[in-house]
């Protein structure tokens, strides 16, 4: 026999000492992750045995099976899975594969009493087990092997794999307690373990005692029973199984389809963000079933991207038991259970949105998820006029979250478009300088903060016909719409010779670095601004593209001045033969300045600057 040490990834013995060193909260969550993993395990094992029959071997039960030894003091999980070779022991059980570890270090970094309970979420439950042991050991034998292999570690730094008896195919792991756990050889409280964390597990967890061996979880999958035979504590059970949280969902769907397609689910959309939810993976989380077997959690069809925060399971009758994940690509009938299963969530949505539903609590799930159903706005075509009804907005005249339907229904007299202000944060939009005018009207502007409004917005085009119009973008004739307070819309001030005369020496001093100058409607305080001309990139996209380095050459602007402000009055009255370039210069680098963007030439514009304020 050959026994070979090997060290474990830094990351891992980084996890395995805090794991170590910590006082726990719950430390009972070991034995939900390693019974989880058995359970993934026959779930593969059920899947390859229907896919692959001849790499499966002899048919067993699928079991998860408990021995507590008070004796020697060792707790053991073993199951019929799918087993690991030698190479599978060092890889699964010595490194961290998933990204999304040092996150998790860092939650548990500090002196606060660690939260192990998120442990499996960060795909690296199985070292849970050092809460509770200070010496593991997994024997495995892998379906269709005939050896078997042990991997051993006192989780110090190193860990030791060699060959091993075991007579039949799966995994056994024996967990040496530490002296503070003995209270995991108590067979009452391994029940009242498995009953809290385990009971959904839809294959038997047996106890084995010296005078028998029972099944001691429900072991029937809630998402096929009927709704009314399912209890609220079994279906949060299974909801923070999923997702680790400990608060309610924020909607739970239970779905039976009969008829031309036959499914049922068990759907919940969470109030909390999982830590990849932007990860470009861009990974959704139901599981597919076929009459209770588990086939994959990785079939793309079943969800779209932008309802990825769903977590749950689907469970088919119309699909084969034997459906390998190829044919699971542009299938029919996934493709209809996605399309019934968008259809319901939605639906559920727009109940939740409601004017006189729970506006806190749509609210908080708009802050977690907003971001991601809007990607739906730019995706799918079919369910756009639905999820623009569900989009909430900040908005620079209300406090809180707005709808669409209020803000046409707020809509000044005179005002044809939905404007919308593009920007890094609400902060950053409500001081710039393009709002002014729109705030002396009182007219109402949404924010948008978030990368993909930028791509969903030029989809849509209208909202109740109404269209979008940007307010960095565009000439804003806010000269049609009156002022609060006012009957009729002001008249649009004449533009003087002198004015006329100062916007042909700004266009000589420029030239073809501004595409236009024109006076503008929507400046108050300020003396210029830039803006993107109609069918230009709009300004924060802009932005955007170059810092992805999407774009290689800037789009040219329309400077717009305000004919009011001091310092254009001064230079409207300036003798024409009167150089003007300084200052020329000086109020096109204050409009980058305003929105944001580097100024074009630093040295020049401080050169500048210093002669006028030397003046
Ligand atoms: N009982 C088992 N039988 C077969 N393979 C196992 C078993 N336990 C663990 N493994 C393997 O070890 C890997 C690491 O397990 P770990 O619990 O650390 O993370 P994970 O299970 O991948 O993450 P998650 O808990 O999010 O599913 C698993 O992905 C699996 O391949």
């Amino acid at each position: 026999m050959t026994t070979e040490t090997l060290a474990f990834q830094a990351e891992v013995s980084r996890l395995l000492d805090i794991v170590a060193h910590a006082l726990y909260s719950e430390r009972d969550v070991f034995l939900r992750e390693l019974i989880s993993n058995a359970a993934d395990a026959c779930d593969k094992h059920r899947y390859l045995a229907l896919t692959e029959p001849e790499k499966a071997g002899p048919a067993l039960d699928y079991a998860v099976t408990l021995t507590a030894d008070a004796e020697a003091k060792t707790l053991t999980i073993a199951d019929t899975g799918i087993g690991m070779d030698r190479m599978e022991l060092v890889e699964n059980l010595g490194t961290i594969a998933r990204s999304g570890t040092g996150k998790f270090l860092e939650t548990l970094s500090g002196d606060a009493k660690k939260d192990f309970s998120l442990i499996g979420q960060f795909g690296v439950g199985f070292y849970s087990a050092f809460m509770v042991a200070d010496k593991v050991r997994v024997t495995s034998r892998k379906a269709g092997a005939a050896e078997a292999f042990a991997w051993e570690s006192d989780g110090r730094g190193s860990f030791t794999v060699a060959e091993a008896d075991q007579a039949t195919r799966g995994t056994t792991i024996t967990l040496h307690l530490k002296e503070d756990a003995a209270e995991f050889l108590d067979e009452w409280r391994l029940k009242e373990v498995v009953r809290r964390y385990s009971d959904h597990i839809a294959l038997p967890i047996k106890l084995q005692t010296a005078e028998k061996t029972e099944t001691i979880n429900a072991a029937s999958a809630l998402w096929t029973r009927a709704k009314n035979e399912v209890t609220a504590e079994q279906t949060k059970a299974f909801y923070e199984s999923l997702t680790y949280d400990k608060d309610d969902p924020f909607a739970t769907l239970h779905i039976k389809a009969e008829g031309a397609l036959e499914y049922s689910a068990l759907l919940f959309l969470p109030n909390k963000r999982p830590p990849d939810l932007f990860t470009p993976e861009r990974q959704h989380r139901v599981k597919l079933y076929v009459r209770r077997v588990f086939i994959t959690d990785d079939c793309k069809d079943l969800m779209p991207t932008w309802l990825r925060f769903v977590q749950g399971v689907v469970d088919s009758a119309d699909l084969p038991l034997n459906v390998s994940r190829e044919m699971l690509q542009n299938n029919p009938t996934v493709r209809k259970i996605r399309s019934g299963l968008v259809k319901k969530i939605l639906g559920e949505l727009e109940k939740k949105a409601k004017p006189d539903a729970d506006h806190s609590a749509y609210e908080k799930f708009w802050e977690a998820f907003g971001p991601v159903l809007k990607e739906g706005l730019y995706e799918d075509f079919e369910n756009r006029q639905t999820i623009l009804g569900l989009t909430r907005f900040r908005s620079s005249t209300q406090d809180g979250w707005v709808s669409l339907a209020d803000y046409v229904g707020r809509m000044k007299p005179g005002q044809k478009a939905i404007y919308t202000a593009s920007g890094e944060s609400v902060e950053a939009i409500a001081a710039s300088p393009h709002l002014e005018g729109f705030r002396a009207k009182g007219i109402e502007v949404l924010y948008l903060t978030d990368p993909i409004d930028e791509f969903w917005l030029p989809m849509i085009g209208t909202f109740d016909e109404k269209p979008f119009q940007s307010v960095t973008r565009g000439a804003a004739d806010l000269g049609e719409i009156a002022a609060d307070g006012e009957e009729k819309p002001a008249e649009k001030p004449e533009t003087t010779p002198d004015l006329a005369a100062l916007i042909d020496r700004l266009k000589g001093v420029y030239g073809e670095t501004v595409k236009d100058v024109r006076v503008s409607q929507r400046l108050t305080d300020s003396a210029v601004c830039l803006v993107a001309d109609e069918g230009d990139v709009d300004l924060h996209l802009e932005k955007l593209l170059r810092q992805h380095q999407r774009l290689d050459r800037d789009a040219k602007r329309v400077l717009e001045i305000n004919p009011t402000h001091p310092v254009i009055t001064k230079l409207t009255g300036t003798p024409a033969e009167a150089a003007i370039d300084d200052a020329a210069w000086l109020l096109l680098d204050q409009a980058h300045i305003l929105e944001g963007t580097p100024v074009r030439d630093a040295r020049a514009f401080a050169r500048r600057l210093e002669s006028v304020l030397g003046r």
